[in-house]
């Protein structure tokens, strides 16, 4: 058994949670840089809790000048073992409609201009990312919502592209009637596979803002109508944040799904072959594991 401290990734329009007993922001050295902000820390029902709006405070990060390495890395040196992403996205599906949830559990990553790994020269690494997405997190969330009374999908392809534009006509058409994307937002890739480099559980729940510019009724896709959905959004995801903790529990077994085992067989450089600096930067995120081998 070991402490549960739930990260909150908050995304377009989710820059601060409510009510966290012992509330902090708090700043964090990373080797890899600078993170979008400070972390709220705190707790909530008897749980440790720790937010980081994904573009800062004031929305000053783009898409692209995230740094995804700092902020998952703040997050493991906080003690983050689960996080929960949470994401203003554009909707492939009808059914999925501005307003709704859905639970991500696969995404297609289109990006092109960021870090993605915390491995390289020097240390390398190989994770599986076939299952990107923690299903125990994927109840917790779906349970949530629910409750909240969201209108919540569980599963979920995500396409991830680099933006900062929208998509044209027909990338949106080939997303949705080819690659069978049901969602799209330009955030969630690398973040999901570097919290499986750091071996925490991660989660995604997409909040639906539009229909992207496929649809025939609701014309292209527009910053102003995104604006006006992600104010509703931003309150439902507060409510469901907040029975989060609660689910979770102050305690933690080992995830039935290895997602926090995931670097168990990943790196492949033989010690005598790493380099010293590399691994002297892993140590938050890979250092249950180079530690052992010594
Ligand atoms: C506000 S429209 C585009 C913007 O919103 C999404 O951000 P996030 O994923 O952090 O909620 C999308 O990915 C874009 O960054
Ligand atoms: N249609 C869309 N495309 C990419 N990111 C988004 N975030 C919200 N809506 C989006």
């Amino acid at each position: 058994m070991t402490d549960t401290c739930i990260g909150i990734i908050g995304g377009s329009g989710l820059y601060q949670i409510d009510g966290l007993e012992e509330a902090t922001w708090q700043s964090v050295d990373s080797p890899w840089g600078d993170a979008s902000d400070e972390i709220l820390t705190g707790r909530l029902d008897g749980v440790r809790m720790a937010f980081l709006p994904r573009h800062g405070r004031g929305h000053v990060q783009s898409p692209s000048s995230i740094n995804y390495r700092a902020n998952i890395d703040s997050m493991k040196r906080l003690g983050v073992t689960d996080i929960f992403s949470v994401s203003a996205c554009g909707s492939f599906r009808e059914e999925m409609a501005p307003g709704d949830f859905v639970i991500v559990d696969q995404f297609i990553d289109r990006t092109f201009a960021r870090e993605k790994s915390f491995f390289g020269a020097g240390c390398v690494g190989h994770v599986s990312v076939a299952h990107p997405t923690c299903p125990r997190l994927g109840d917790a969330a779906e349970a949530a919502a629910r409750a909240a009374g969201i209108t919540t999908h569980r599963g979920g392809t995500y396409l991830a592209m680099e933006g900062p534009q929208f998509s044209t006509l027909a990338e949106s058409r080939l997303y949705r009637e080819v690659w069978g994307c049901d969602v799209i937002g330009m955030t969630n890739m690398p973040e999901a596979k570097l919290a499986r480099e750091a071996e925490i559980c991660y989660a995604s729940v997409a909040m639906i803002t539009d229909y992207d510019s496929w649809h025939p009724d609701h014309g292209e896709v527009d910053v102003n109508d995104i604006i006006r959905t992600l104010f509703g959004n931003a309150d439902k995801a507060r409510d469901m944040v907040a029975r989060l903790p609660s689910l979770l529990g102050a305690t933690r077994d080992a995830c039935p799904h290895g997602c926090d085992r995931a670097l168990e067989y990943a790196i492949l450089t033989q010690p005598a072959e790493r380099d010293p600096a590399l691994v002297a930067k892993l140590d938050a995120v890979a250092g249950r594991v180079l530690a052992a081998a010594g």
